[in-house]
């Protein structure tokens, strides 16, 4: 058997990434530099580092949200770097949960809402509606479903998020500090939720610095 293609059991992989900044009147920032790692279904990879060792802009790259100045990022075996934006924002949608550090929910729009708001551009609400709730259901805020962002604490915040990242069954799921300004009681159940992620057989890509979550992935990537 010939085997033609690249692998395609690795469901992100950057290769060889360098991502840096310009600055008027300075050198470039090099974020980081020559960086390679493979995220697989049903495991989790986390980028750890200290605050500004640049676990964000690893995460947007990989999402493709930004290209990298130097490298490769490959979706399921294909590059994304050459691709037309609009044609990697379709393969995006299609295919990666992704939830910002904050959640960055809409202010103006209820808990549910929010969660089924990438069913939107396809028309899809009406008939994501009962799986939005059930989504809701399992991570614990179906109750706060009519609630507007301002009146849910971080911890319910953060699962509406991670919801709406969840409404379209994507099979990659990237995450921004999901942890970060939760108490130990919500941040637990928040690692408990990806752990069930990963037990469901997606590839989850988490930047954070706690400690139980970096200890709680498969694999990790140390930024300095
Ligand atoms: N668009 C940008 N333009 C210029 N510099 C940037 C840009 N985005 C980030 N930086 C700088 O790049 C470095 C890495 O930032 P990044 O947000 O990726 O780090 P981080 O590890 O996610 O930080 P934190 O844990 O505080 O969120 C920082 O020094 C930051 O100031």
């Amino acid at each position: 058997m010939m085997h033609s293609r690249v692998t395609t059991d690795v469901a992100v992989r950057l290769a060889g990434v360098r991502i840096d900044y310009e600055r008027p009147g300075r050198e470039p920032l090099v974020v980081v530099d020559d960086l390679t790692l493979g995220l697989h279904a049903g495991s989790m990879h986390c980028i750890a580092g200290r605050s500004g060792s640049g676990k964000t802009s690893v995460l947007r790259v990989a999402a493709g949200l930004v290209p990298p100045t130097l490298g490769d990022v490959l979706w399921a075996g294909e590059s994304i770097v050459q691709l037309r934006d609009d044609y990697v924002t379709n393969l995006r949608g299609a295919s990666i949960g992704y939830l910002d550090q904050g959640g960055s929910l809409i202010p103006g729009l209820s808990a549910l809402e929010n969660v089924l708001l990438p069913a939107v551009p396809a028309r899809r609400s009406t008939e994501l509606a009962p799986h939005a709730a059930e989504l809701m259901n399992r991570l614990g805020v179906w109750d706060r479903a009519s609630s507007h962002p301002a009146r849910l604490s971080g911890g319910e915040r953060q699962r509406v998020a991670l919801a709406r990242a969840l409404l379209l069954d994507p099979p990659v799921v990237m995450v921004d500090e999901p942890t970060a300004g939760l108490d130990r009681e919500s941040a637990d159940s928040v690692i408990s939720i990806l752990r069930d992620l990963v037990r469901d057989g997606k590839a989850v890509l988490v930047a954070s610095h706690d400690e139980r979550l970096i200890d709680a992935a498969e694999s990790r990537t140390q930024l300095v």
